[in-house]
């Protein structure tokens, strides 16, 4: 017996439906071929279009492409370490004293050698309270001799070592910007430069024919890679730090940061770093500096 398929009979608003759209195809007939063409262009532009949006927002997010599902908790995406310098970043934005943003804060000053430098590092009272810490252990400042730390015309200022206690907040603060762990910094150093003081253009890296205490510090520690420069106070005439190889110089502001890096990326020590404190003409200087190495620093 041969089945017959029901036939599907077409419902009022179908039929309704269909009638329109003959009508309009009838009416398309009429009207000129240009306005046909038009009309087609149109229609398929907006289908390209949509399909360009619903595509694009369609791509996985970054999280997603590294293999993270995009839902999983941030705290599950960065290590602990990194949480840790955050928090270092989010209490200097807490501290309403303190109106540090690492990203809107930075200046650019070069990129070969890399130099930056950051507003409003330290607030005001974190300045003073550096100062207070070594203020009344000052010496004369050394420089890297042959063999050991000397005196030198030089360097005129006076210093003093802060203890990894007294900087604690703070070295995790220059971690947080530098991306360095804390234990590859030597202790902080605070300097005071008086009225024609001055630290003539040097280099913070180490040069490789030094004697054995330096070169045993080298094997332990690496190189210097970056130096932290934070200025503790305004000067009124001169002071500046300037960088004569790439024509820079910058002005001593109280609770600024200079950043700059004495290796290149590639490693080798950078000898458009060289650099130097301009003699202090009127007023007085404090800075910290910050000398972070390739590797931990152990000082014996
Ligand atoms: O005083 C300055 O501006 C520069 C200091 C410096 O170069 C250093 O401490 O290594
Ligand atoms: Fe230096």
């Amino acid at each position: 017996m041969e089945m017959t398929l029901p036939r599907t009979v077409p419902s009022g608003n179908v039929r309704k439906g269909r009638g329109i759209i003959r009508q309009y195809i009838k009416k398309l007939k009429r009207t000129p071929a240009r306005t046909r063409y038009i009309a087609v262009g149109i229609v398929s532009a907006v289908i390209l279009l949509y399909l360009f949006v619903f595509r694009s927002s369609d791509t996985p997010n970054t999280a997603t492409k590294l293999g993270v599902p995009s839902d999983a908790p941030v705290s599950k995406i960065i290590s602990s370490e990194v949480k840790e310098n955050q928090n270092a970043l989010l209490a200097v934005a807490d501290d309403k004293d303190n109106h540090f943003d690492p990203f809107k804060n930075v200046q650019i000053i070069s990129w070969e050698p890399r130099v930056f430098v950051y507003k409003n590092f330290l607030s005001s009272s974190e300045c003073q309270y550096l100062i207070d810490c070594g203020k009344d252990h000052l010496s004369r400042s050394q420089v890297v001799g042959q063999d050991k730390s000397e005196v030198v015309e030089a360097r005129s200022s006076f210093g003093a070592s802060l203890t990894r206690e007294q900087t604690r907040a703070i070295d995790q603060r220059i971690s947080a910007v530098t991306h360095f762990p804390i234990e590859n910094g030597e202790h902080l150093y605070l300097l005071r430069y008086g009225s024609d003081q001055e630290y003539k253009p040097h280099y913070d890296w180490f040069a490789d024919d030094l004697g054995k205490e330096w070169k045993d510090m080298l094997e332990r520690s690496g190189q210097r890679y970056a130096t932290m420069i934070i200025y503790l106070s305004d000067v009124e005439e001169g002071g500046e730090t300037t960088f004569p190889n790439i024509n820079k110089a910058i002005k001593p502001e109280k609770g600024d940061a200079l950043l700059f890096y004495d290796m290149k990326p590639t490693c080798e020590v950078d000898h458009l770093t060289l650099h130097g404190g301009e003699k202090v003409k009127k007023g007085e200087k404090w800075i910290v500096t910050k000398w972070i190495h390739q590797k931990k620093y152990t000082d014996a």
